[in-house]
């Protein structure tokens, strides 16, 4: 079990989370976020995690110039993408690169895997109307399809509490996490993140 802690904003929620057993940390570039980082605090925070940490892009339909200005002075290993990108757009930047799909009530799901072939990876997520992500809400994971052609990730109002049953309902590939582990949107719990990397490596 592959774990993503998300939405760092500063070197010591960072280094806390990758020296709890995080896999991956995530940086987010989307300005109306309140985990929303600046390009040398997250230049900082990326060279903090170790060269055994997957450090990745939190992006929301960002332009092009503004994306390539965000990759030469971050050294991200992983895109993520979760606004209405298309497969072109994910992928013209020749990183790795993982897709977020927001569970709709009406989504065909295998349907839309299917559209992001050189993915490295699809995110599951929670839907909210006008939101895209970071809703503290989970959704049916009764949807979550039991076979997947990319690594499948879950997302969505996970917590310290929940995720052993999430991960052990769904078997998904790693879970990802942002506001079930904070104390106030932006700041992490330290013993919020711990507790969430036990209980999500032990589901
Ligand atoms: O974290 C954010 O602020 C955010 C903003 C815009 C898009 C995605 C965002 N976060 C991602 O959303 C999911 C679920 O988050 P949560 O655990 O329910 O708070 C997760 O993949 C975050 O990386």
């Amino acid at each position: 079990m592959r774990v993503k802690i998300c939405g760092m904003t500063s070197v010591a929620q960072a280094e806390q989370a990758v020296a709890a057993g995080a896999d991956a940390i995530g940086l987010v570039f989307y300005e109306k976020s309140p985990r929303h980082v600046n390009l040398a605090l997250a230049a900082d925070i990326a060279s903090a995690c170790g060269p055994f940490v997957t450090v990745v892009g939190l992006f929301v339909d960002t332009p092009r110039e503004q994306l390539d200005a965000i990759l030469r002075a971050v050294p991200l290993h992983l895109l993520q993408f979760h606004g209405n990108e298309p497969a072109e757009m994910c992928e013209a930047y020749g990183r790795p690169y993982m897709k977020a799909l927001r569970m709709r009530p009406e989504m065909d799901v295998n349907g839309a895997l299917v559209q992001y072939p050189t993915a490295a990876g699809v995110l599951l997520d929670a839907y909210r109307p006008g939101v895209p992500g970071g809703t503290g809400e989970t959704f049916d994971w009764e949807r979550f399809p039991e076979t997947s052609p990319r690594p499948l990730v879950l997302a969505g109002g996970l917590t310290p509490d929940n995720v052993a049953e999430a991960v052990a309902v769904t078997r998904c590939y790693g879970v990802d996490v942002s506001g079930g582990v904070e104390s106030s949107p932006g700041v992490k719990d330290p013993a919020l993140v711990e507790q969430f990397i036990t209980n999500a490596k032990r589901g």
